[in-house]
């Protein structure tokens, strides 16, 4: 077990000027599972793979149990990796893949057979340990990709999207699985995916990066609550934070005829501001009610829920709004409903144009 320190960890490809990382700067503790989410292209699994020693560093240092990798080469660095393609060998047994580490670094049969066999009692594949992997379904291949990890016993899981090749249904179940799993080894994890759904179900922590940049680094919930900016806001959660710029006037935030009153202080010197709410924050409201009236242009029933969407006028234009009501009595498409708010301590507020966050 042990903790993982990025310290202003940056990575430039040869021949491009923008770091895929730009000084990232992220502790994580001892048995902690964080995930590293963000779009395409936001810099994931170089930051991983500079932590796997496959990447170069080109400034900056990452330490793992509090000793400095950045020089060490991947094998010395007491992880072990799970890849979106599992890379398992073909011509060997199930067995065989998950102890191949172990019988490499020398170790003795029986103890490899030993841990060959706790790591498959672990994942239920102990019917499956004389198999060659084109025998297994997906799911069992992916669980063997995660033995031969468990096998090796190493201070820290290294994950690169390996659920992406599971239909959905498997997916939410092996995510549960592996959850699980980490938390009954209590090995300190890094797992990278773009599915910010997964994130926020396995990760005690999630990191948030944009152009290899990190945005935020919190729990789920504090990043449901509260996200550090408009990018946040509008990547976690589904469907979206309605977000959109609206006038302060000298009462509050106009959104549409709704007048969401602020606090003065964080919005000075401020003649728009970026308003955030959540669909859940917004409710069907009577109609002399303060809100603002909805002309549906769209109804997504979901069964428990349904999310309505339509457009808000207010003085700076048109937004589109999409407000979360129950499943069971949804309004009809075309029908004008009144919608308010369920509470103004849920309503975010962010700089017009930097995004930051400007409300506590
Ligand atoms: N070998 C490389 N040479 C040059 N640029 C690269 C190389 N690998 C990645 N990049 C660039 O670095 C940036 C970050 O890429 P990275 O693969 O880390 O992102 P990611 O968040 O993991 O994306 P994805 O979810 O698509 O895998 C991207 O702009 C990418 O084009």
């Amino acid at each position: 077990m042990a903790t993982v320190s990025y310290d202003s960890a940056t990575r430039r490809y040869p021949g491009t000027d923008i770091a895929a990382v730009d000084q990232l700067d992220l502790e994580i503790q001892d048995g902690e599972f964080l995930v590293l989410v963000g779009p395409s292209g936001s810099g994931k699994t170089t930051a991983l793979r500079m932590l796997a020693g496959l990447e170069d560093i080109d400034e900056g240092g990452i330490s793992i149990g509090g000793r400095e990798v950045t020089a060490v080469a991947p094998k010395d660095r007491d992880i072990a990796m799970v890849f979106q393609s599992y890379a398992l060998y073909p011509h060997m047994s199930v067995g065989d893949n998950m102890g191949f580490a172990l019988k490499l670094r020398g170790e003795d049969k029986t103890v490899v057979k030993q841990k060959v066999a706790e790591a498959a009692r672990l994942l239920d594949l102990t019917p499956f340990l004389d198999r060659k992997p084109k025998a297994l379904s997906g799911g069992q291949r992916q669980r063997v990709a995660m033995g031969r990890a468990i096998v090796r016993d190493p201070s820290v899981f290294l994950m690169d999207e390996p659920l992406s090749n599971l239909d959905a249904k498997l997916r939410v179940e092996t995510r549960a699985n592996i959850a699980a799993l980490q938390q009954r080894l209590a090995t300190t994890t890094v797992y990278v995916t773009h599915d910010q759904v997964e994130a926020m179900t396995m990760g005690h922590r999630v990191a948030v990066l944009k152009d290899g940049i990190l945005q935020q680094a919190a729990t789920p919930r504090e990043l449901y609550e509260r996200p550090a900016n408009a990018f946040v806001a509008a990547f976690i959660g589904s469907p979206g934070m309605n977000l959109t710029t609206v006038p302060v006037s000298a009462v509050g935030v106009e959104f549409g005829e709704l007048i969401v009153p602020v606090p003065r202080s964080a919005v000075s010197g401020l003649d728009d501001v970026t308003f955030g709410i959540r669909p859940e924050a917004l409710q069907l409201v009577g109609p002399a009610d303060d809100g603002f009236d909805l002309a549906v242009e769209l109804v997504e029933e979901l069964g428990a829920d349904a999310y309505i969407y339509g457009t808000v006028l207010s003085t700076s234009g048109a937004h589109r709004v999409n407000v979360r009501v129950d499943g069971r009595t949804p309004p009809r498409l075309g029908q004008t409903v009144r919608v308010g708010l369920r509470n103004v301590a849920e309503t975010h507020l962010f700089h017009p144009v930097t995004g930051a966050r400007l409300l506590g």
